[in-house]
Parts: structure tokens; sequence; C-alpha cells
């Protein structure tokens, strides 16, 4: 008899988001994108995190002062790292999980790529500008957007 206890596909998904997410360095917030496919098929992940092939020790976490002493500048998002992990792949009709409600930068880029649902957890920047102007432009491409209420706390892996 099969087993009933196992993941569904949006946990599965929002899951391989969260434990990207735990790859990223940023001390405040750690993001996690992934991207899959009508089939249920992952097509890239990413994290926020500094350019490639550059010390991150050349760049600050910090996120207050002047701009170009922050993160700000620098910091390529989660969402942004999945879409150019695909590496070109074609990305109409997939869906994206982020733990973190996508800034306008990366609306933008999500609509561009062809994404048409992004699943997100939560939504802390709600009452910014860049969160108003991603949710409108999300509206105007009809891009549809899913709350995830996951149906656990926790998922729990063991190394053994
Ligand atoms: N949708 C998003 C929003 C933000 N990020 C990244 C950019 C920064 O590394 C961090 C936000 O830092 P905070 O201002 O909360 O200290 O999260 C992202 O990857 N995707
Ligand atoms: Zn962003």
């Amino acid at each position: 008899m099969k087993r009933n206890d196992y993941i569904s596909w949006d946990d599965y998904f929002m899951g391989i988001s969260l434990l990207s997410g735990m790859r990223s360095k940023d001390p405040s917030t750690q993001v996690g994108a992934c991207i899959v496919d009508k089939n249920n098929r992952i097509v890239s992940i990413g994290y926020n995190g500094f350019i490639n092939g550059c010390s991150d020790e050349d760049f600050p976490w910090t996120r207050d002062g002047e701009f170009l002493e922050t993160k700000y500048p620098y910091v390529v998002h989660a969402e942004q790292n999945a879409i150019l992990n695909a590496r070109g792949k074609s990305l109409e009709g997939c869906s994206i999980y982020v733990n973190l409600f996508p800034c306008h930068d990366c609306a933008r880029n999500i609509i561009q790529s062809g994404i048409k649902k992004v699943y997100y957890l939560v939504d802390k920047y709600a009452d910014t500008d860049s969160i108003k102007a991603s949710k409108y432009m999300f509206n105007k491409a009809n891009v549809e957007l899913i709350q995830l209420k996951p149906s656990m706390d926790k998922i729990e892996i063991e190394f053994k």
C-alpha cells in the first residue's frame, strides 16, 4: 500500500525554495526561488547573493547608510538568479515558488520571461512602493499570485 504522508507538489517546491535560500549569505533576509514547468519539472533554482566570479568579501551585507556601501546595488535577487540560471531555456507558462513576494525589478523579469504563476509565502514589504508596483504589473500582465498556506509548519531532513 502506498504511503499517505508524502508532501504535496506545492510544499515540495516551496521547500526547495527555502532550502535554496539557506545558501544565501545575507544575514537579514534569505530568499530562495524555484521555477517549475507545467509538468512539475524543476527548470531552475536560485537564491539571493552577490555576482558570480567575485569574492563575497569585496561586497557589504549592510542594510543602512550610503547606498554604495550597502548590499542593495550589488545583490542579485533569488528570482533573477533562478531566471538567469535557466540559461535561456524557455520559461513560458512556468510557475515560480519564492518565499518572499517579488520586488518590482523581479516582477518585470518574471513577466518578461513568460512565467505565469507566482507562489509566495510572506509579503513582509507589502507597504512599500516596490511591492505596490510589482502587484500592479503582475495584475496588468495577468500573472496569477498565490499565497501558499503550507499543509505543515516544517519539513525535517535528516542526514544519516
Ligand atoms: N523578492 C526578493 C526580495 C528581496 N530579495 C533579497 C535582496 C536582499 O538580499 C534581501 C532583502 O534584504 P532586506 O532589505 O530584507 O534586509 O532579499 C530577493 O532575493 N528577492
Ligand atoms: Zn527582487
